[in-house]
């Protein structure tokens, strides 16, 4: 039977919410099963990370027309269909809330008969209401953000830049490349700000195109694009990544080398896998070599003073990815933050043992929170006295903050992003 675009949605954000799936990961999954066309894998793709990026919100605008919770899929359809009426325009609400109804039919053969009725009334009541035009009071229900974001946030950034990020990150993503091959011509791209080496796209697919499978430019934010041009690489460095997959920074690193060569880690064997695919893809496989290592062991299995650069670019919360990956928020629990600060610590502890004397040592992360960022790197100076943090200097002066790289994700509508970095003496 064909595949119905909205039925796999839900499929989609059921199997997020309720079986604790990573969304682009099912999304993906469920896409490549399917028979849809291109323009409804886009629909589809849209609805999930709509209604993801809206849950709470979407909760608050069905919630008056409600006497009792209803079943999770049942209100999950309700999200969908909301989140259609509300924010597609392109849509007829009609054709939402008709398609609702055949999926609650469709849902089950006992009760469908009662779904189907119960959410044309919601719908209908919603439609005949004035709530569909009001907004909540709260940002906790405006941007869907969980508490714990929120209060730490606001305790970080205050609260006018925590209102500038929680606005900003409710805007569309834009698609980032690199590129490789400095004669190609991308379509639809400008030149990033940021970086030479990045050009950007409002949207577009271009994992599908001819000169991306032939390795001419790659997917990467220009945020992470930032981090290889710090290594201060001439060609013949050994050089380790210490957190590599899935390797785009391993990748851009790779460009800079002739006779140098990069040790890429990571903890598990299809991660590894994906380092190796992009790298033979991108035509750098020769200066790449993988293995699955915890980098907490890197001076245990490599020795003292192995490498002339070493990057980490730590496991890390991810905060500063929401705006690709709305479902990381509703990941987060307090006692994330300590732990993941602790093993970065332990990270950056151990494989500055096997750097170089006047090696170069890199820190970065994708989340804009300081106790993996400053802290870290504060802690780790603090109980290292042979490095130095070397200061970071950038034409846009604004993305400097104490030396390091720190942009968060209104400033450039970039990912958030973190680099720090240091010399051993
Ligand atoms: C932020 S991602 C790295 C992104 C990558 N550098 C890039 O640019 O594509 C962090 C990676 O660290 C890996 N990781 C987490 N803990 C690790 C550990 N103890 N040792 C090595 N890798 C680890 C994760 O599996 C993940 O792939």
């Amino acid at each position: 039977m064909k595949t119905n675009a909205r039925q796999l949605a839900l499929d989609v954000l059921n199997d997020i919410f309720s079986n604790d799936a990573y969304a682009n990961l099912s999304l993906d999954h469920h896409l490549k099963k399917s028979d849809l066309s291109v323009r409804d894998k886009s629909f589809v793709t849209a609805l999930v990370y709509g209604v993801v990026a809206k849950k709470e919100l979407l909760e608050w605008y069905s919630a008056p027309f409600l006497k009792k919770a209803p079943q999770p899929w049942l209100q999950m359809l309700l999200n969908l269909t909301l989140y259609q009426i509300q924010w597609m325009d392109k849509v007829p609400t009609s054709a939402a809330v008709d398609e609702a109804v055949k999926l609650a039919k469709n849902h089950d053969k006992h009760n469908g008969e009662t779904a189907g009725k119960f959410i044309n009334a919601v719908l209908r009541n919603f439609m005949r209401s004035e709530h569909r035009f009001e907004l909540p009071k709260t940002w906790e229900i405006k941007y869907s953000m969980p508490k714990l974001l929120l209060d730490k946030m606001v305790k970080q950034f205050g609260g006018k830049r925590t209102g500038e990020i929680l606005e900003s990150l409710e805007e569309k993503s834009h698609v980032s490349l690199r590129v490789i091959d400095p004669t190609v011509e991308i379509a639809g791209t400008i030149p990033s700000v940021l970086t030479k080496t990045a050009v950007i796209a409002d949207s577009g697919n271009f994992a599908e195109k001819a000169a991306f499978l032939e390795g001419k430019y790659t997917i990467q934010d220009e945020s992470s694009q930032l981090v290889a041009p710090q290594m201060e690489l001439s060609g013949t460095e050994e050089i380790l990544d210490a957190c590599a997959a899935p390797g785009g920074k391993t990748t851009h690193m790779a460009t800079y080398l002739t006779t140098g060569h990069i040790t890429a880690l990571d903890l598990y064997d299809h991660k590894l896998k994906l380092i190796e695919e992009n790298a033979k893809r991108q035509g750098v496989s020769d200066k790449i070599t993988t293995k699955k290592l915890d980098a907490t062991k890197v001076y245990e299995t490599f020795g003292p003073e192995r490498f002339d650069r070493i990057l980490v670019d730590a496991p890390c919360s991810g905060v500063g990815l929401i705006r690709r990956k709305p479902d990381i928020r509703y990941r987060k629990e307090s006692s994330d933050f300590t732990q993941l600060h602790d093993i970065q610590l332990k990270i950056l502890d151990n494989a500055s043992k096997s750097l170089k004397k006047n090696g170069i040592m890199i820190y970065s992360t994708c989340t804009i929170f300081d106790e993996e960022n400053f802290d870290v790197i504060q802690a780790f100076l603090a109980t290292h006295k042979d490095f130095e943090q070397v200061t970071i200097s950038h034409e846009k002066n604004d993305i400097i903050t104490a030396g390091c790289i720190f942009l968060t994700p209104e400033m450039y509508h970039t990912d958030g992003f973190f680099v720090a970095k240091f010399r051993k003496n």
